[in-house]
């Protein structure tokens, strides 16, 4: 998704720093030419939403607006007041309702506005919004903006926001972004940085994702980041949001920080309020689930459950290493201690086990950040440091694992020094449920197929006398004998015009073509047997001539009702007919259920063989594919890179997995560091590469996330000048 679409999306606001806003309404020029004037006609007594979002708005009470004259459709977000007697501590979470708008009255201007509350310092845990470009759903974050105080935060964040997107539940791009927004204070006043998902640590239990945020840009001066502000009615509905671009606070004194919202188009009023629509679906997420089911199912023509209870997208990422710890023993008898560092732990692993008692990955749709923990650092005395925390994803037995990782690292067999952590990989899985079942139930709504399938397994299904009771295939075991065991899938009821996405059905008819036996439940008691019969033996056949070609066992259900029994015979005859020896049940009663048993499990033995070869998923079920890519990676080898050259920066940058990883893992902070680094360059060839291809005195070299400038010494070729491409990096010291 690239950023413009989150702009379109939804968020037609932008924050400001009040100076800008000020100098506006002096008339002077703002950061942004399209501000206005902040001193405006007054407010209705209630703004209505629809000035700002196209909603009846009762509660702009948490985050009072201020100035907006309808036309324009400006608003303000108000900072919260102080707590009183202590000016510089942001007041508590305010409840609802207590803040007030400020300059209702005519005329009234900023500055006349109550001391009381210009102490503020900000907004506090103001919730967020924001959608996917288009998704169809909203997402939940938090801003919790600080009080910054110059001087005092040296340059630290001040302020946080996350914002998550629970994402498109099932189709294209990233489905899920969450993005942290830091507030520094640096040199030149207050700049809003999103931090990239590299730069968090373990502890911020939020994951930035979204490269095509633009958000990881290292040029201060140029942050440019998308993010979106929500606010809440206690209603539920949105009643403001805020798109934050550019957040620049560049007033000299800190009671001038303030966030302007404002409405620069309203053409893009009928798009926002498509999305508030959305916003409020999402609001209720929760506690009206069959609500959103419903919406969704008008859609789709399916509940959204059943669309992805069989594929999910995760993110994992292993922990990062402990960096390692260089040391020697200073012992008052002992006149030459050793070495005595210790390793830095291994990162968490993150493993995908099966859990048996899972039958679908809609787990997933909530939670799907996993990361292990990061290993401790080494200490002195030998002292290795504690590994990371694993972590389990536990998933449905026949779940196919497919990471899609671009990994970051390469290979590192170069003597130690004291080695920063690897960092731990990290991907995204894709995760696809393929049911692992030998005989597949299926049938019209109603016709008993989960009452078969608890009559012949210890399955406990729901069963109830209603159609599409079953939404999710249940799966059974069934033991003939302690070798003889088969599994069977009770799946949802097929109804005419299934094939074509009619009823709930279709969505498992792609499963029961992994099944080398169906069992076909035909409801006896219903107005025609036969009928229904044919008609989803139909079905069948429309979805995939494959289906109706696999083995299959007819049952006819319910012979315990009269009705039934009474067609029993007719019904026989038609199939006799046809070459088909029916079976008759009461699976309430759980009578001729074990001839069915006992019937499937012969064609089951007969299909086995063949069936291996059919499904051909089988093999794809090894999981290690995504081992070996990690292992590949990095047994990379640190002599194969590329270099590209930009000619207009006078940059080379050497790309090449392995000896990124070294330079990822170099502990910066040790001279000797520095030394090897350049023996490696040496030895992989990169030095004579660079020169060969012409690098320049003073040219920038960069390989992972160190920049260097090529520095020509008639007697040592290979003495560089670290440069820090980042300010906020650690790990470059700064050689001169
Ligand atoms: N009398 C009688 N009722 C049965 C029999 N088998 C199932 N039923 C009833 O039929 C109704 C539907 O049974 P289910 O097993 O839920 O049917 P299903 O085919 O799984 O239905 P869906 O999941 O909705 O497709 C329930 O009320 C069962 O008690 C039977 O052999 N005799
Ligand atoms: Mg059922």
């Amino acid at each position: 998704m690239a950023p413009a679409a989150v702009a379109a999306a939804a968020f037609p606001f932008r924050l400001f720093s009040d100076e800008a806003a000020r100098r506006t309404a002096k008339g002077g020029r703002g950061k942004r030419g399209s501000a206005r004037p902040v001193k405006s006609p007054p407010l209705p007594p209630a703004l209505s939403s629809a000035n700002v979002i196209g909603r009846s708005a009762t509660t702009f009470t948490r985050l009072p607006l201020r100035d907006a004259a309808p036309e324009s459709a400006e608003v303000t977000l108000e900072r919260f007041p102080t707590a009183p007697g202590n000016p510089e501590r942001a007041a508590p979470a305010l409840p609802r309702g207590i803040v007030q708008r400020l300059g209702v009255e005519e005329d009234k201007d900023e500055e006349e506005v109550d001391p009381a509350r210009r102490g503020a310092t900000a907004v506090r845990r103001l919730h967020l919004r924001d959608t996917t470009g288009g998704g169809e759903r909203a997402a939940i974050g938090q801003f919790d903006a600080r009080a910054a105080r110059r001087g005092l935060n040296n340059g630290r964040a001040i302020s946080r926001q996350m914002v998550e997107h629970p994402g498109d539940d099932d189709e294209e791009e990233e489905e899920f972004v969450v993005t942290r927004l830091d507030i520094f204070e640096g040199s030149k006043g207050r700049k809003a940085r999103a931090v990239p998902p590299e730069e968090l640590d373990e502890d911020d239990g939020a994951v930035v994702f979204d490269p095509d945020y633009g958000l990881d840009s290292d040029d201060e001066e140029e942050e440019e980041f998308v993010t979106a502000a929500n606010e809440w009615s206690p209603a539920g509905d949105a009643i403001a949001s805020a798109k934050l671009d550019e957040l620049e606070y560049d007033g000299e004194d800190d009671d001038d920080a303030e966030v302007v919202v404002y409405h620069p188009d309203d053409d893009e009023e009928e798009e926002e309020e498509e999305e508030v629509g959305v916003f409020e679906g999402s609001a209720n997420d929760g506690d009206d689930d069959g609500e959103e089911a419903e919406e969704e199912m008008k859609e789709k023509g399916v509940p959204a459950v059943m669309r992805c209870f069989d594929t999910a997208r995760i993110y994992s990422k292993a922990g990062d290493g402990g960096n390692g710890v260089v040391a020697f023993r200073r012992e008052k008898y002992v006149p030459h201690g050793g070495p005595s560092g210790g390793d830095g732990g291994r990162g968490g692993n993150v493993y995908v086990e099966v859990d048996g008692d899972m039958n679908s990955l809609l787990p997933f749709r909530k939670s799907l950040h996993y990361r292990a923990g990061r290993g401790a650092h080494g200490q002195g005395s030998q002292m290795a440091g504690a590994k990371g925390e694993d972590v389990v994803v536990k998933v449905p037995p026949g779940t196919v694992v497919r990471g899609n990782a671009a990994f970051k690292t390469g290979t590192n067999k170069v003597p130690r020094i004291a080695e920063k952590g690897e960092k731990g990989p990290e991907m995204w899985l894709d995760l696809e449920l393929k049911l692992v079942a030998d005989v597949g139930i299926v049938g019209a709504p109603n016709a008993g197929k989960s009452t078969l399938l608890s009559a012949i397994s210890a399955a406990k299904p729901t069963i109830a006398n209603y159609p599409f009771t079953t939404l999710l295939p249940n799966l059974g075991v069934v033991s003939l004998d302690f070798d003889a065991t088969m599994v069977v899938a009770d799946l949802p009821g097929l109804l005419e015009g299934a094939h074509r996405g009619y009823g709930l059905g279709h969505e498992f008819l792609r499963h029961s073509e992994r099944c080398s036996v169906l069992v076909h439940v035909v409801d006896g008691s219903g107005e025609q047997p036969e009928y229904e019969y044919e008609a989803v033996r139909l079905e069948l056949e429309l979805f995939s001539p494959a289906l109706v070609d696999k083995p299959y066992i007819v049952v006819y259900n319910k012979m315990d009702l009269p009705e039934a029994s009474d067609r029993w015979n007719s019904f026989r005859e038609k199939l006799q007919a046809q070459g088909f020896e029916p079976y008759c049940t009461s699976a309430l009663n759980r009578q001729g259920t074990q001839d069915v048993v006992y019937a499937a499990y012969k064609i089951l033995q007969k299909e086995r063989q063949r069936v291996k070869e059919v499904e051909e998923w089988n093999n794809t079920q090894n999981l290690n594919h995504v081992a070996d890519a990690i292992k590949r990676e990095r047994s990379s080898a640190m002599n194969d890179f590329e270099i590209v050259h930009d000619k207009g920066a006078n940059t080379w940058t050497v790309v090449g997995a392995g000896i990124e990883r070294f330079v990822q893992m170099t502990n910066w902070d040790y001279t000797e560091s520095l030394k090897r680094f350049q023996h490696v360059l040496e030895a992989c060839g990169v030095n004579k590469t660079l020169v060969k291809l012409g690098v320049k005195e003073g040219d920038t070299v960069v390989i992972g996330e160190m920049g260097m400038f090529w520095n020509e010494e008639p007697k040592r070729v290979a003495a560089r000048t670290m440069i820090s491409r980042d300010d906020d990096a650690v790990r470059w010291p700064k050689f001169s």
